[in-house]
């Protein structure tokens, strides 16, 4: 069984209290952090701009998961690598063919970055079969995407079943990340279906953080 990374999301940290929760954070066994950004446009909410990534990044040193929600994929990729995104993941369904979902993982891995290509619940994950040669990273999404706090959709581990055959079939180190209505029970599930990389947004942040992270490995 490989190792789970737990991602907590920044879309539920108490603003108020900003430094005490990075500080436990950093102190938990949390690997990466979760930063979601929306425009208003690919999904109802507006959040983060490259200015918080890069004041997060002096206080941490954990690896910067960046989920951009976002129309543009190609100018908000371009924003987010610059200012020190590790990981950038972006929709499927905000490219407009699956050239160039290629394109942005080429120019994502150019910057020395893993590229991560997300699917929102409607979308079948069988569209990134012919894609995973260049993903690091398949978010799969287990809401619909726009806010935190909603519940998990369990009929999405069917999506997880089916794309870690394929990364076994095809021999790829593509790791799977579930994103959404993640806690200790439903991260169980997660994990037995096959994923690597828990987002957990509102049970860390509503709980005692480094307890709520031990408790999703
Ligand atoms: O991408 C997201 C929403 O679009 C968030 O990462 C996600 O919802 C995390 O929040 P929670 O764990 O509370 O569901
Ligand atoms: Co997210």
């Amino acid at each position: 069984m490989t190792k789970t990374i737990v991602a907590p999301s920044i879309l539920s940290l108490d603003y108020a209290n900003v430094s005490e929760q990075l500080k436990q954070l950093n102190e938990s066994k949390a690997e990466w952090l979760h930063f979601d950004v929306m425009d208003g446009h690919f999904v109802p909410n507006l959040t983060f701009g490259p200015d918080l990534l890069k004041g997060f990044k002096k206080c941490t040193d954990m690896v910067m998961d960046v989920h951009i929600m976002v129309e543009d994929p190609v100018f908000f990729t371009d924003v987010f690598l610059k200012a020190g995104a590790d990981i950038l993941t972006f929709h499927y369904e905000a490219c407009k063919d699956e050239k160039e979902v290629r394109m942005i993982c080429e120019e994502i891995h150019a910057c020395h970055a893993k590229a991560g290509v997300s699917v929102k619940p409607g979308t079948p994950i069988s569209v990134l079969d012919p894609l995973l040669d260049v993903i690091d990273v398949v978010l799969i999404m287990s809401v619909e995407p726009g806010f935190g706090g909603q519940s998990f959709m369990e009929d999405m581990l069917e999506k997880v079943r089916y794309i870690k055959k394929q990364i076994v079939e095809q021999n790829r180190s593509t790791l799977i990340e579930i994103d959404g209505g993640i806690n200790a029970d439903t991260a169980k599930l997660a994990k037995a279906a096959g994923v690597d990389v828990l987002v957990a947004g509102s049970y860390v942040f509503r709980n005692d953080i480094k307890a709520a992270v031990e408790s999703l490995l």
